[in-house]
């Protein structure tokens, strides 16, 4: 069977990069779709925007919706303070398959969990499944129409504390104004807009915090 997009990415990384330095994963795998094929990890740029953010929060448990091939899990397991995780959402098997080496080939696999399945599954299993009380650090970047949907759950599962920051992808492109609508307008959070640019290219996009205010 002919190897997909992410199987050569994944290849490429284990083929050049430093086994066991997130760090440099992180720096390939930009290399490679910078230079060769476009990808949709979240990249150097945006990622920039995701490490201060993630930074600033400095969270204990931190649940990602979109793992794709690893790169932002990677990105902001190489963060995370001791006795910290990540519980990370992948919906789609291929991609899943993908992300679960790159992160083991980063080394931060005993802080990042894949959680394959549908957001609208698993989110409501994140207490009693897997232990979470509240998670105070979410990046949103998986299905664009279930950002809304997803947030509205992860408030109704009580997953949300006062001062839980959100932090989403792709609010230029593709675009999510339902999520953008909401949390704008509903009053249950303060938003913070950061322009950036499509990942490896000169688009126009950006990215959305979103800290809940509280019930
Ligand atoms: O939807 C796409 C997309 C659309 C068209 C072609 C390829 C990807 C996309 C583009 C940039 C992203 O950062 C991203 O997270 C996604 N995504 O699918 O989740
Ligand atoms: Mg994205």
């Amino acid at each position: 069977m002919a190897q997909s997009k992410e199987q050569r990415i994944l290849e490429f990384v284990q083929e050049n990069a430093v086994k066991g330095d997130p760090q440099s994963v992180v720096e390939h795998i930009d290399k490679y779709c910078s230079q060769k094929e476009w990808a949709m990890n979240v990249g150097d740029e945006k990622g920039l925007i995701l490490d201060k953010v993630f930074k600033e929060t400095n969270p204990t448990t931190v649940l990602e919706l979109g793992t794709y091939c690893g790169y932002s899990a990677i990105r902001m397991a190489r963060l995370l303070k001791k006795g910290s995780r990540l519980l990370t959402v992948e919906m789609q098997p291929e991609h899943a398959a993908v992300a679960k080496p790159m992160i083991e080939f980063a080394g931060v696999q005993d802080k990042v969990k894949i959680l394959e399945g549908a957001t609208e599954t698993i989110i409501p299993s994140l207490k009693s499944k897997y232990g979470v009380d509240k998670v105070d650090f979410v990046f949103i970047d998986h299905f664009k129409n279930f950002y809304a949907s997803d947030t509205k759950l992860l408030e109704e599962c009580g997953l949300l504390k006062k001062g839980s920051v959100l932090l989403a992808d792709n609010i230029v492109y593709p675009g999510v104004p339902e999520f953008l609508k909401y949390v704008r307008t509903s009053g249950r959070y303060d938003c913070t807009n950061y322009p950036s640019h499509v990942q490896y290219s000169d688009e126009l996009d950006a990215m959305e915090k979103a800290v809940f205010k509280g019930y």
